[in-house]
């Protein structure tokens, strides 16, 4: 892709605000160190030359010293620069692959969740992480690259400057002094730049084939190397289902992969080859002039140290400026990919939604109520409604069951009521508003939820409950006693700051899928917020630990409303009103007694089913007895 000047121009300095943002002070100091190192060496050259010359002329012993004094002052006080500088710039940039990750953190939690299933948004992700941090594309070369690009305007200033006089001065061979010099010289330059422009252009093309086709290469390596083998979870499944095989066929199938890969590094060295013997070649012919010059009486053959070094300066700088600027043409296009990941969605979830109201001008000063109205909806890129017209009221003070077979859209619904996704038509109201219009993180704070596949995380158990850093003690064991688990937590290690699982703690405790599920509660009941919405809350727990939860229901959600989906029947009988779902629509709603009344009803059918098999197990029992 064709980029202007302008573009690599907005895209670099972007990437610099970026770094400015996440990476404070790198940059500069990347600068400053920069511009240190490359100013001495012509500081260096230019007194060198000064002192030969006094050496082989004047003689002068009082200019001599100076000159070495005026060279071990500078190269003293620039060394002691350079050494703070770089220190300092070198722990910026060790810590810099964690600040690119907070850029892809603060991206993920900034994105509308929807997208986050977007297979579009997946791959731009996948692309622009493995550039960053497999490739050291993107930003980390902006980074690195930027010293180099300061480092060529600086020379190339210094290298002029020390240069002009070899051009100037008269030998005794007329044709020597003609200005036409320059042009050959700056000719010369010119054609090396070009030679190691296209060198590089080349080299860009099959860096890109190779990157395009690693894309594929690194996620599946990711999958079956990393994940499969080491991720725990995964674990029992892998030995007892032998998915091994699986990985080990996949990972066959790469290697053969990368061998193909290998011939297009192979060829990218070639042209390296090229612009490094094109180089040699041009430094000869300015070496051939300066020494010509020197021998014809232009100048003191001190002078022909200064040229000599600088010329040779000069045209390596101008080399490397086409392909500093070669660098930034490849950078740019890894930063705009950046860029298009960044930019993709909402960028602040908070930001895109509406917000009407936040917590200033919050209209909920009365009693909650939540209403579904006419709600459908398809997921993203799917024909499908899993939720058809669906509509009901939920009321203060009140507990709602929600049930329905397996796909009927019960944590569909739930995810909408979270506003995971929104709704393909109708809407959904709080208090009469539709809670789009309410600020985003204003509104989670009236929610509390136990999804069917909660996540705890590996922090200490109070962190995890109280889902923050910093917790109330006294409130995280009041949930945890709430949800069942304190006795549990009370023989851990460090009490409520032993950390869950051993990613990051040695004295990290596992804990059963049941105790985990129990922590989840914990969490819910730590938020206390008005609407609790528990899927499945219980599906882990032991009958005795499930009796215990629902005879203290009352007790443990201090929510206003609460929303229970579970397939245990039996155990919506507390709810006030229980909603039946049936291939994503709501087929009935009422209180348990009643629907059982409606024989023909879809409850009856699901509570039947369940008696029944209890009744069958009962009297097989007894049988045996
Ligand atoms: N992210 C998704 N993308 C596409 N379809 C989805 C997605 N999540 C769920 N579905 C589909 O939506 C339908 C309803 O799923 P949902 O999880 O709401 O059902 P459920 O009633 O909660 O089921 P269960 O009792 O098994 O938990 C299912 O057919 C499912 O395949």
């Amino acid at each position: 892709m064709k980029m202007t000047i302008k573009q690599r121009y907005k895209i670099t300095f972007r990437g610099y605000r970026i770094l400015g943002k996440y990476c404070p002070g790198l940059i500069g100091f990347k600068i400053i160190g920069s511009i240190i190192e490359s100013i001495s060496p012509f500081i260096n050259i230019w007194v060198s030359a000064q002192i030969i010359n006094v050496i082989a002329n004047d003689k002068s012993i009082n200019k001599l010293f100076m000159y070495v004094l005026l060279a071990v002052i500078t190269n003293f006080i620039f060394a002691i620069i350079k050494n703070v500088v770089d220190r300092i710039s070198g722990v910026k940039e060790a810590s810099m692959w964690d600040c690119f990750s907070k850029i892809f953190c603060d991206k993920q939690m900034s994105v509308d969740f929807v997208d986050l299933e977007n297979v579009e948004y997946q791959h731009l992700k996948q692309k622009a992480e493995e550039n960053l941090f497999m490739f050291g594309n993107g930003l980390a070369q902006l980074v690195w690259d930027t010293p180099g690009m300061i480092n060529v305007i600086v020379s190339i200033l210094a290298s002029t400057a020390l240069s002009i006089s070899l051009f100037l001065a008269d030998s005794s061979i007329k044709w020597l002094n003609s200005p036409a010099w320059i042009l050959v010289v700056f000719l010369l330059i010119v054609i090396e730049g070009y030679i190691l422009d296209k060198s590089k252009k080349k080299e860009q093309v099959i860096f890109s084939k190779w990157s395009d086709g690693s894309v594929w290469f690194n996620r599946a390596f990711d999958f079956y190397g990393q994940n499969l083998d080491l991720d725990l979870q995964r674990a029992k499944d892998v030995r007892i289902y032998r998915q091994d095989k699986i990985a080990e066929n996949e990972i066959n199938k790469m290697i053969i992969h990368n061998m193909r890969e290998d011939g297009l590094i192979t060829k990218m060295s070639y042209y390296q080859g090229i612009s490094s013997f094109s180089a040699g070649v041009i430094n000869a012919l300015c070496y051939l002039f300066i020494v010509l010059k020197t021998y014809f009486g232009a100048f003191p053959v001190g002078n022909m140290v200064q040229y000599v070094g600088t010329l040779v300066k000069m045209t390596e700088n101008f080399g490397n400026l086409t392909s500093a600027l070669a660098e930034n043409k490849i950078y740019c296009q890894h930063l705009q990919k950046l860029y298009e990941f960044l930019d993709m969605s909402g960028q602040d979830v908070a930001e895109h939604k509406t917000k009407l109201f936040d917590s200033m001008n919050n209209p909920i000063k009365k009693e909650l109520h939540i209403e579904f109205r006419n709600v459908s909806f398809k997921y993203p890129g799917s024909d499908i409604y899993v939720l058809k017209n669906v509509s009901a009221k939920f009321d203060e003070g009140n507990k709602y069951a929600i049930v329905g077979q397996n796909g009927s859209g019960k944590t569909t619904f739930v995810k909408l009521l979270c506003r995971l996704y929104e709704p393909t038509e109708g809407e959904i109201l709080l208090n009469g508003y539709n809670i789009n219009e309410f600020d985003f993180k204003e509104y989670l704070r009236y929610l509390a939820v136990v999804f069917q596949d909660f996540q705890l995380f590996s922090f200490g158990i109070g962190q995890n409950v109280a889902a923050g850093i910093d917790y109330d003690p006294e409130k995280v064991e009041l949930s945890i006693r709430k949800a069942g688990i304190s006795d549990r937590v009370k023989n851990m290690p460090e009490g409520l700051e032993t950390c869950l699982y051993r990613d990051f703690s040695e004295n990290g405790v596992e804990i059963s899928g049941g105790e985990a599920q129990k922590i989840a509660l914990a969490r819910a009941i730590y938020k206390n917020a008005p609407l609790m919405i528990l899927d499945e809350p219980t599906s882990a727990l032991d009958p005795i630990a499930e009796a215990e939860v629902y005879s203290s229901f009352d007790n443990i959600a201090n929510s206003l409303i609460t929303i229970y989906i579970s397939h245990r029947l039996s155990s919506c009988k507390f709810c006030d009103v229980v909603t039946v779902f049936d291939k994503g629509m709501i087929v009935q709603r009422g209180a348990h007694n009643d629907l059982l009344l409606d024989v023909e009803g879809k409850y009856y059918e699901l509570w039947n089913a369940q008696a029944k098999y209890y009744h069958t197990k009962h009297k097989k029992s007894l049988r045996k007895e």
